[in-house]
C-alpha cells in the first residue's frame, strides 16, 4: 500500500451488513433446503464443497437417507479476502462414476454462492448435477438451483462455527 491510499477492504468490511446465524437457525434452514431437495431426488451421493458445505451436507444426507458423501476441496478466501481460487482436492473417481461423468443424480451442496466463484468451478466439473445451498447472494445466486434464504450482496454471513457468544454493546451506545 502506498502512503496516502485508503487502506483494502476486506469482503466482510466491504459488505458491511452482518447476518449472525445459530446453530438452531442454521439446523432448521437446513431442514427447509431438505424439504425442497426432496422433491428434486433421489440423489446417488452428496458431494461437499469444504469446508463450509460440510455443515450442511452432513444435515441434509441425514434427512434423504444418503450415506455416500465426497467432498471438494477448494479454498478462496483466507477468513474474508478472496484470492486465487485451489482445487485443494477434486471429486473422486467413485463419485465421478455414479454421477456418469457428468454429475447426474449428484447433489453439491455448499453453504452459501456470494460472487459464484466457488460455485462455478465446481459446476463445470459436474455440469449436470444439482447444486443447493442454505444461503444465496444476488451475484450467485443464478448458479444454485435450490437454496433457503437470500441476502443482500453487502451482507456477511456469520456462521455458528466461525463465532462465540460475546457481549454486546446497548443499542443507544452506537451497535448496530
Ligand atoms: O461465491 P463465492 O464468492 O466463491 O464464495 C462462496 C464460498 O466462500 C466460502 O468458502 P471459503 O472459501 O471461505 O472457504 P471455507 O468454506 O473453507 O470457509 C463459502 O463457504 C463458499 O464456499
Ligand atoms: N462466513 C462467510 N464466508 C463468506 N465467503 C463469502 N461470502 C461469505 C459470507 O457472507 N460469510
Ligand atoms: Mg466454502
Amino acid at each position: 500500500m502506498m502512503a496516502g491510499d485508503a487502506p483494502e477492504l476486506s469482503a466482510q468490511e466491504r459488505a458491511g451488513r452482518p447476518f449472525p446465524v445459530s446453530w438452531d437457525q442454521f439446523h432448521r434452514d437446513c431442514r427447509a433446503l431438505t424439504w425442497r431437495l426432496n422433491e428434486v431426488g433421489p440423489f446417488h451421493a452428496v458431494i461437499a464443497i469444504t469446508r463450509g458445505g460440510l455443515v450442511p451436507a452432513a444435515i441434509v444426507a441425514r434427512e434423504l437417507g444418503v450415506r455416500v458423501i465426497d467432498t471438494v476441496c477448494i479454498a478462496s478466501y483466507d477468513h474474508d479476502k478472496q484470492g486465487e481460487l485451489q482445487v485443494l482436492k477434486g471429486i473422486s473417481e467413485q463419485a465421478m462414476k455414479l454421477g456418469g461423468g457428468t454429475g447426474k443424480g449428484l447433489l453439491i451442496v455448499d453453504d452459501l454462492v456470494d460472487t459464484g466463484k466457488t460455485g462455478k468451478l465446481v459446476r463445470e466439473m459436474l455440469p449436470d448435477a444439482h447444486f443447493a445451498t442454505v444461503y444465496a447472494k444476488p451475484k450467485g445466486r443464478p448458479l444454485v438451483d435450490t437454496f433457503i434464504t437470500e441476502v443482500s450482496q453487502d451482507t456477511w454471513i456469520f456462521f455458528p462455527w466461525d463465532t462465540a457468544l460475546s457481549y454486546h454493546p446497548p443499542l443507544r451506545d452506537g451497535a448496530a
